[in-house]
């Protein structure tokens, strides 16, 4: 399948070239297609979601992009560059994380990202100022002077995230960046990955919290068994697939079952909770909450609660899932 994440006319020369363009991509390692027919482009500052289960194929993919590994079918380039015939400067251009094997457990903080910037060509003054502003960034100023080995896990991360983004990169790879953070850092790295963003950066995010790509994410694609099974924005996926749901509470098991009865005879497809006086009705429209409304008035079922529920990326991500499984079923794909 092929992920439309953003079409373009090949006339229109006014329009930034992508940041990533992918066409056609797949990976084999020996039988196992870990890869499949991947077609994408991500602008600049633009953030693409990549969600899926373990295995979808998630790290062959930012493998590829970030040249650790050759994709054995398609092309992909960044920043222009072919990963295949110019990892070089494809390298130029990126930042990812999981850099921890270049950080030194025995040097601290500033030492290590200081190390790391004149490698990457800065000169001694560029790489301490270099290394002043990212340490500010992720609130890392007073740890910098400490050896990494002090460091909790999520100071390791941030500085790992810090360590990416030396290179200033064009195209920031992020896998499962906030694993492991405490709420606070999160949210930290949240506002971070949008201010990159909004300066140019194009992110790839894989993660395994909805609600992270719900709020960074401009584009997602949903991976299963090495194939897109579904790509655009998160609100285009939710209007999709979700259904927003109306839940009304009453004050008995009688007063209940009384909406129940109106709700079903004004045509809707109620849901009664007993236990908790609850009905849930799922919302063909959006006038029907009025509907529901005036149709329990009417007969004088008085509610007590009234909440509406709308669809999250979970419901979006559980129902793929579900038919990624039908479909590897009938493939023979392992989803
Ligand atoms: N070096 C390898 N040799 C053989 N198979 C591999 C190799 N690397 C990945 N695979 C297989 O390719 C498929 C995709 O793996 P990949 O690591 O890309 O998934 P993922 O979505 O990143 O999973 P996770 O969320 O667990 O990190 C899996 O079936 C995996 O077992």
């Amino acid at each position: 399948m092929v992920a439309n994440v953003r079409s373009r006319s090949a006339k229109d020369s006014s329009m930034p070239r992508p940041r990533i363009e992918v066409i056609g991509l797949g990976k084999s390692y020996g039988p196992i297609n870990a890869l499949n027919d991947v077609t994408l482009q991500v602008d600049p500052g633009v953030v693409l979601g990549v969600l899926g289960h373990n295995g979808a194929g998630k790290t062959t993919l930012i493998d590829i992009l970030a040249t650790r590994s050759t994709p054995t079918r398609g092309t992909a380039r960044v920043c222009g560059w072919d990963v295949r015939r110019s990892g070089h400067q494809v390298r130029r251009h990126i930042g990812m994380t999981s850099q921890f094997t270049a950080l030194d457990e025995t040097m601290t903080g500033r030492a290590n990202l200081v190390l790391l910037a004149r490698l990457l060509g800065a000169s001694r003054a560029q790489a301490r100022a270099r290394a002043d502003e990212l340490l500010t960034t992720f609130d890392l100023t007073e740890a910098a002077d400490r050896k990494m080995a002090t460091f909790s896990g999520g100071m390791r991360r941030r500085l790992d995230l810090a360590a990416s983004l030396l290179g200033a990169p064009d195209v920031l790879f992020l896998d499962e960046p906030t694993t492991g953070l405490d709420p606070v850092s999160r949210t930290g790295l949240w506002v971070m990955v949008e201010a990159l963003a909004a300066r140019g950066t194009t992110v790839v995010l894989t993660t395994q919290y909805l609600e992270e790509a719900d709020r960074l994410a401009k584009d997602i694609v949903v991976l299963a068994g090495g194939h897109v099974v579904a790509s655009g924005t998160p609100a285009s996926l939710k209007a999709g697939i979700g259904q927003r749901t109306v839940s009304a509470t009453f004050a008995d098991a009688r007063a209940t079952h009384h909406a129940v009865t109106t709700l079903q005879y004004a045509g809707m497809q109620p849901l009664a909770d007993p236990a908790q006086c609850a009905v849930q009705v799922p919302l063909a429209a959006a006038g029907e909450i009025a509907v529901l409304v005036r149709a329990l008035d009417a007969a004088g079922v008085p509610i007590l609660d009234l909440t509406v529920t709308e669809p999250t990326l979970d419901d979006v991500y559980v129902a793929l899932h579900r038919s990624a499984q039908e479909k590897a079923a009938q493939m023979g794909w392992s989803a």
